[in-house]
């Protein structure tokens, strides 16, 4: 049997990219730290996708196994040795501390293996498995990564679902929604994986769902949670944020038009398409969720400031997307570490310079007297 090793056994670990590896007859090992998780997926060998319906359809997901990376080194390079497979969902944050364990594989693996290796990091990152290439790279000798070419290829990738915190302590199963989009940059052929789709050039696919998905969730996460609401579609019954969402994905989207020369109209279907998946009810999906890590989501190749830079460079409008920067700044949940972090830094070093060190924005620009007259008005 065809094998896949996958880092991350949550959400999108367990609900998507190793659920499309166990239907196209991969045995998919998950690596996590998770130690419950990984008792279980050996115990149970299976667990259960439901999707997010009025129907509760559900799938049955097999051929699965579970390794800690923490306590099972050699089993996991082993896994790599005889993978034709080699994915993330991990969260981009994590790749740097994975890596060197995906090397030690990759090195042991190429010694006695010459079958090809495809790594594909599957993170809301531009560029995840460029960045996840390099801090493998930094982890072997020069002998070993002369023999990579050919042999161990590394391919960026755009993933879309929305699979919310699952409130079933102790289950496998996971609450997806429907609707999924994988995309995979490439030009070689490679061994079918259903519901991949292919593409030689990923830039516009994965800022059309970064820019599209993930700011709009980003602006009804924050503006919800300054309203005090739990969940994306409880906060979607909310005209003014709904207006807000559109406005914001309005400036995204003349960018995105602009830049990759999209139909118009049909970028508008895709973003109502959006605003209606997120008003699915059924996913209970929350704000602190959708909001959790505010200095990633501020960062500057984010879908926050990128989106305004580069609207800006193209003289189009931004403040909107200021708006939404402004009420992430005021993301005060204290369950979030990056939250907290995000709150002392703006304590102790006030509002512009807080932002300029997370965004790389200039403490005077443009951009960042928007985002603070937004801010200013907001905590009003
Ligand atoms: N949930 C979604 O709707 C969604 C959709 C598209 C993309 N993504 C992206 O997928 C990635 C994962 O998101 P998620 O929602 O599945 O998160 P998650 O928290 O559900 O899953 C992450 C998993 O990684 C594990 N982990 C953390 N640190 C680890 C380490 N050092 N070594 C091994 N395992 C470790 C955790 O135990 C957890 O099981 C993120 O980059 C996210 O942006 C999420
Ligand atoms: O995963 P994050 O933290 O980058 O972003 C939160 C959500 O916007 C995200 O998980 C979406 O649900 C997902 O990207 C949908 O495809």
């Amino acid at each position: 049997m065809k094998q896949a090793v996958h880092f991350g056994a949550g959400n999108i670990g367990r609900g998507f990219i190793g659920a499309l590896f166990s239907q196209s007859g991969y045995h998919v090992t998950f690596v996590d730290i998770a130690d419950q998780i990984i008792s279980k997926l050996n115990e149970e060998k299976q667990y259960q996708v439901n999707l997010a319906t009025d129907a509760h359809e559900s799938m049955t997901i097999d051929n699965v196994s579970g390794l800690n990376n923490l306590t099972q080194e050699n089993e996991v390079m082993e896994a790599i040795k005889n993978a034709t497979y080699l994915t993330t969902a991990i969260g981009p944050n994590i790749l740097p501390r994975i890596a060197p364990l995906m090397a030690k594989g990759i090195a042991e693996r190429i010694k006695s293996n010459s079958e090809k290796l495809y790594v594909i990091a599957c993170e809301n990152q531009i560029s995840a498995t460029e960045l996840l290439k390099g801090y493998i790279l930094e982890s072997l000798d020069e002998d070993t990564k002369a023999k990579l070419e050919g042999q161990v290829y590394f391919f960026n990738s755009a993933v879309d679902r929305i699979v919310p915190i699952q409130n079933n302590q102790g289950s496998l199963d996971v609450l997806v929604e429907p609707y999924y989009e994988w995309v995979v940059e490439t030009t070689e052929t490679i061994p079918p994986v259903e519901g991949m789709k292919i593409v030689p050039d990923l830039a516009p696919f994965i800022e059309r769902k970064l820019f599209t998905v993930n700011t709009g969730h980003a602006v009804i996460a924050y503006l919800g949670y300054l309203e005090g609401k739990e969940t994306i579609d409880q906060t979607l019954q909310d005209e003014e944020i709904v207006k807000q969402v559109q406005a914001t994905l309005g400036e995204t989207g003349a960018y995105l038009i602009k830049e990759y020369g999209l139909n118009a109209e049909e970028h508008q279907q895709y973003i109502n398409k959006i605003i209606n998946r997120f008003k699915n009810a059924y996913l209970n999906d929350g704000v602190t969720r959708v909001g959790r890590s505010p200095l990633r989501k501020l960062g500057p190749n984010d879908r926050l400031v990128r989106p305004a830079v580069q609207a800006q460079k193209a003289g189009l409008s931004y403040t909107n997307l200021a708006k939404a920067m402004a009420s992430a700044l005021m993301f005060d949940f204290n369950g979030d570490e990056e939250a907290v972090k995000l709150q002392s830094l703006i304590k102790e070093k006030g509002i512009r310079a807080a932002l300029s060190e997370v965004s790389g924005l200039d403490e005077n620009s443009d951009i960042t007297n928007e985002i603070v007259r937004h801010y200013d008005q907001l905590k009003k």
